[in-house]
């Protein structure tokens, strides 16, 4: 056998790489400028610090690319983002694959987030549904098991969907393009990790900062 070609079969196109990155900061750039969805990211702040005052978690739930994120923003909480400092209560719904293929075999994949719910939240508990449509079954399902159960709603989405009637807080991510949403989405995950932190560990924080 002869030696592997590994170029790629066409030119790689610069312009269009150009154009992906542009497209990503255009959006983020409207973050930057859009003073409604920062306040609302402020109040989510303050909803997931009242949760973590008061002995109540975080939950999360999405699919596909959003799955990987309410692994993401979990383990952050659990671990640690910035600094060392305590652990935090946060549960990614996404992650127990005996769980998610029993509730999706004997009860349906709609009922994915919304079952987990009924199990694992308590009222006063915040449950961050990520979807980029707006749309997911699952995740509007969860947010209905919500209000039986005194969760709080918080929606991380994209400029459409069901989720901007359903959610208590709707954090929507200027764009209606899949992964421009996924890419903003990450961006406002980690501000709130951060300001959590900040708030929490004030003095830890300091510290990591000097
Ligand atoms: O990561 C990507 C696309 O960038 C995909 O895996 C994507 O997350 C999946 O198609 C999801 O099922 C989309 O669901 P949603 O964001 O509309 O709730
Ligand atoms: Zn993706």
């Amino acid at each position: 056998m002869g030696a592997v070609d590994v170029s790629l079969p066409l030119p790689v196109n610069t312009a269009t790489i150009a154009d992906y990155i542009r497209d990503s900061i255009a959006v983020k750039q409207k973050i930057l400028e859009d003073q409604a969805l920062q306040a609302a990211i402020v109040r989510v702040v303050e909803v997931c610090l009242d949760a973590f005052r008061n002995g109540n978690k975080i939950l999360l739930g999405g699919n596909g690319g959003s799955a990987a994120d309410a692994q993401h923003v979990a383990a952050e909480f659990v671990s640690r983002f910035e600094f060392d400092r305590p652990g935090l209560p946060a549960i990614a719904l996404t992650v127990d694959t005996s769980a998610l293929t029993a509730i999706g075999n004997d009860y349906g994949y709609e009922l994915l987030f919304s079952r987990q719910l009924e199990a694992l939240a308590r009222p006063g508990d915040v449950f961050i549904g990520i979807t980029t449509s707006g749309n997911s079954r699952n995740i509007l399902k969860g947010f209905e098991a919500c209000d039986r159960l005194g969760v709080i709603k918080v929606a991380l989405c994209g400029a459409g969907g069901k989720v901007h009637e359903l959610a208590d807080h709707v954090l929507a991510a200027p764009s209606t393009h899949t992964p421009r949403i996924q890419e903003s989405h990450l961006l406002i995950e980690h501000m709130i990790c951060a300001l959590i932190e900040e708030q929490l560990f004030a003095s830890e924080y300091k510290k990591a900062k000097s």
